[in-house]
């Protein structure tokens, strides 16, 4: 992650700065080699920790390196912790909290963290339960990372009962889309990125389909200008998405209504069920796609969804390489984990549906058979 020059500005265009506003406004910026601007969003802190997995060691010293040129008495300290979903877990939140103790970060302190979703996620607990909310900044280094986990606040770590079950809404202070670091990203990470940008076509930006309907998926990499595009526009469908409903407070079954944040979620109860199933051996992302095709799959039997859209699930997430059929866990078994999905309530299960693309709704308590039916579709 170096600075931003002319050279990058030449090449791709200046950066792009996506504003959230609410009670708490930050800027999403996306673009090239974005290093200079963490000073700033480090503003007067005196401590900085930088929560990375162990692969990222490298690239946290490079960020924290000039960091510490910048002030003589700003203090950076690296804290690593275990690559993907096993850094979500109470004991790893726990050797952070010591870590920060042992520093004696206060209030005025920032935490940064540097990785894909799972260290934001988990970077964004221990930043919002230290001393009851220390600032964060998200630099994210996956393409999931950049247009879904790292905007919107949803911070937490998981539990043996299933996936992000703990945790806090506490936005960050700033996000830094380095797209450069994508260059040395694998392939199936960022076709697992994909997944989210994909989501976020069905559910409000039809746009989004289009392009992955028409571009060649191996020209989507890092340097791609329809990469970025998608994930300009990914990250815009969810800051509109936050920015109304942070909380997802809006969620509920009036007719017609739009389900709020709970959008966002579309496709995530059964792929939160799956990823526990599989002991988080399945990328999120790709169970993402599976969950989508699963629930166009239900709101065809249960709802309004055409056919014709239900292919478009299948097609559009194939095309850029993610899985769409699965049956390798016994129906029961997902059914008993979507039961502890937060959008249910009491033993009512609740998924977001699609009427039509970008016209999505909450469908409360689906039949078992057509629950079955939508499920037998998947194999
Ligand atoms: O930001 C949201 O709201 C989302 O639901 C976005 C999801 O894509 C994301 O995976 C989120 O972390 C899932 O949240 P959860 O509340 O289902 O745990």
């Amino acid at each position: 992650m170096s600075d931003h020059d002319e050279h990058d500005e030449h090449e791709h265009g200046p950066d792009t700065v996506l504003h959230v506003g609410g009670a708490a406004p930050y800027d999403v910026v996306v673009g090239h080699h974005l290093a200079d601007r963490l000073e700033d969003l480090v503003g007067d802190a005196r401590r900085v920790a930088v929560i990375c997995p162990e692969a990222l060691q490298d690239l946290a010293e490079e960020v924290a390196t000039p960091l510490v040129e910048s002030r003589e008495e700003l203090e950076v300290t690296v804290l690593v912790v275990p690559d993907g979903e096993e850094a979500k877990t109470a004991e790893v939140a726990n050797d952070c909290w010591e870590a920060l103790g042992e520093e004696g970060f206060t209030r005025s302190d920032v935490v940064v963290t540097l990785g894909g979703g799972a260290t934001t996620d988990l970077g964004g607990f221990v930043a919002a339960s230290w001393l009851r909310g220390v600032r964060v900044v998200h630099v994210p280094t996956t393409l999931l990372a950049m247009v879904d986990a790292a905007v919107g606040g949803k911070t937490g770590i998981n539990t043996a009962a299933g996936k992000n079950l703990v945790g806090a809404f506490h936005e960050p202070s700033g996000v830094l889309c380095d797209l450069s670091l994508l260059e040395s990203l694998p392939r199936a990470e960022l076709v697992a990125g994909l997944g989210e940008v994909v989501k976020c076509g069905f559910i409000a930006d039809p746009e989004i389909l289009r392009l992955v309907e028409t571009t060649d998926p191996d020209d989507l990499v890092a340097s791609s200008p329809v990469l970025r595009e998608l994930v300009e526009r990914a990250i815009a469908v969810k800051i509109d998405v936050v920015v109304a409903d942070l909380k997802e407070a809006g969620g509920s079954e009036v007719s017609g209504g739009h389900p709020g944040r709970e959008a966002l979620n579309y496709g995530h109860t059964l792929a939160h069920a799956i990823e526990r199933f599989e002991s988080y051996g399945i990328r999120h992302g790709e169970a993402v796609a599976i969950g989508c095709v699963f629930v166009a799959e239900l709101a065809h039997r249960a709802g309004d969804l055409s056919a014709d859209v239900v292919e478009r699930h299948r097609t559009a997430f194939g095309r850029v390489g993610l899985p769409t059929t699965y049956a390798a866990a016994p129906f029961e078994d997902l059914v008993a984990a979507m039961r502890v999905d937060k959008k249910a309530r009491g033993s009512v299960l609740r998924f977001v549906v699609l009427d039509d693309v970008a016209r999505p709704r909450v469908l409360a308590g689906p039949s078992e058979e057509h629950l079955r039916a939508a499920y037998e579709a998947l194999a």
